[in-house]
């Protein structure tokens, strides 16, 4: 089973953002649990991170062209108003799912919205690197 996981913006530099809220781990530990777990679950992920929008969106569209069998993405930022990722995923037949290392709906009003997470089939949210590999194991339940 192939699998495309997206960083968004700002989680290259995870180890500079505030490490009570996003757990202290940098991206580069993050992504080796995801290997592992992948190992584990006999799935092929291509992991992916961009500062860019547009970037983003050429990326969710390539689950459509690469006939990946799910998407797994941490929009960041763009989780709050971004109308083009949000549109780039509804376009897709495979199960995507919203992750995020905080929990969003804890936190200030602005962060609580997701316009992504409609278009999602699930989100989970606030269980740090954890969110990532709970992600992995449901698109493998699903993929049964
Ligand atoms: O960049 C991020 C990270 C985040 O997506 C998370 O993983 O908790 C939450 C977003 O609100 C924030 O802008």
């Amino acid at each position: 089973m192939k699998v495309l996981i997206i960083h968004g913006p700002n989680l290259n530099l995870l180890e500079k953002r505030d490490n009570f809220i996003y757990g202290g781990k940098s991206l580069e530990q993050i992504n080796e649990l995801i290997r592992n777990r992948a190992m584990e679950l006999d799935m092929d992920v291509e992991i992916f991170q961009s500062n860019h929008e547009g970037e983003i969106v050429d990326k969710i569209q390539d689950v459509i062209i690469s006939r990946y069998s799910g998407l797994i993405i941490n929009p960041g930022g763009f989780t709050h108003y971004s109308i083009v990722i949000r549109d780039a995923i509804e376009m897709l037949e495979v199960p995507v799912i919203e992750v995020h290392l905080s929990n969003i709906s804890g936190r200030e009003n602005f962060r609580r919205e997701s316009v992504i997470a409609p278009v999602c089939t699930g989100q989970i949210s606030g269980l740090g690197s954890i969110s990532y590999l709970i992600a992995m194991d449901a698109l493998k339940l699903l993929n049964k």
